[in-house]
């Protein structure tokens, strides 16, 4: 994990061969009920962290905001990513983990978050031009550079932070 720049905060970038075990995307298992009552009360910053997807026709939610050593949480978006998130059934419940789309070393590891419209894909925003120059001479920060007029998100980490209301 790094830190990138102040837009994207931190990334998970890999070190030596990619392990999808490593990759799921942990936290609290919640129901639809317990998703809505915790967007209430928690502040932007952790709701970014809560991911919610459609398991066998009703809304899940797996809330990682609180750390516990894993790493999908801090896994960035990306609209052409090097791993895809998928649902896998183990004995009935369901995890969130990440694949490799290709071989990956040394690069972010990044996925499709799924929307339309999230900020970074549609605003080029005043930090975003304070550090195009770094990101020109940084292969890590180059995600930035991408930032287009893309979709916007339904489910997975959802942004409810200054740019607008979503996040996974
Ligand atoms: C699950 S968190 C990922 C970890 C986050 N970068 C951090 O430092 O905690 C999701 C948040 O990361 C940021 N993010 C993810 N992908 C991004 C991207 N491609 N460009 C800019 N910000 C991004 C958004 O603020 C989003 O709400």
């Amino acid at each position: 994990m790094k830190y990138i720049n102040p837009v994207k905060g931190r990334g998970l970038f890999a070190k030596g061969a990619f392990c999808k075990g490593d990759f799921e995307y942990r936290g609290d298992m919640i129901n639809d009920a317990e998703l809505q009552r915790r967007r209430k009360c928690y502040h932007a910053s952790c709701a970014a962290f809560m991911f919610d997807f459609n398991w066998r026709g009703k809304t899940w939610c797996v809330d990682a905001s609180r750390e516990d050593g894993s790493f999908g949480w801090i896994v960035n978006d990306h609209k052409h990513p090097n791993c895809k998130m998928k649902k896998i059934d183990v004995n009935g419940k369901p995890h969130l983990c990440l694949f490799a789309l290709d071989d990956i070393k040394g690069e972010e590891i990044a996925y499709d978050y799924g929307g339309e419209d999230y900020p970074w894909r549609t605003q080029i925003t005043s930090v975003a031009v304070k550090t195009s120059a770094a990101s020109a001479s940084d292969p890590s920060l180059q995600l930035e550079t991408q930032m287009d007029d893309e979709s916007a998100p339904i489910n997975s980490p959802q942004q409810v932070c200054s740019h607008s209301s979503l996040k996974i």
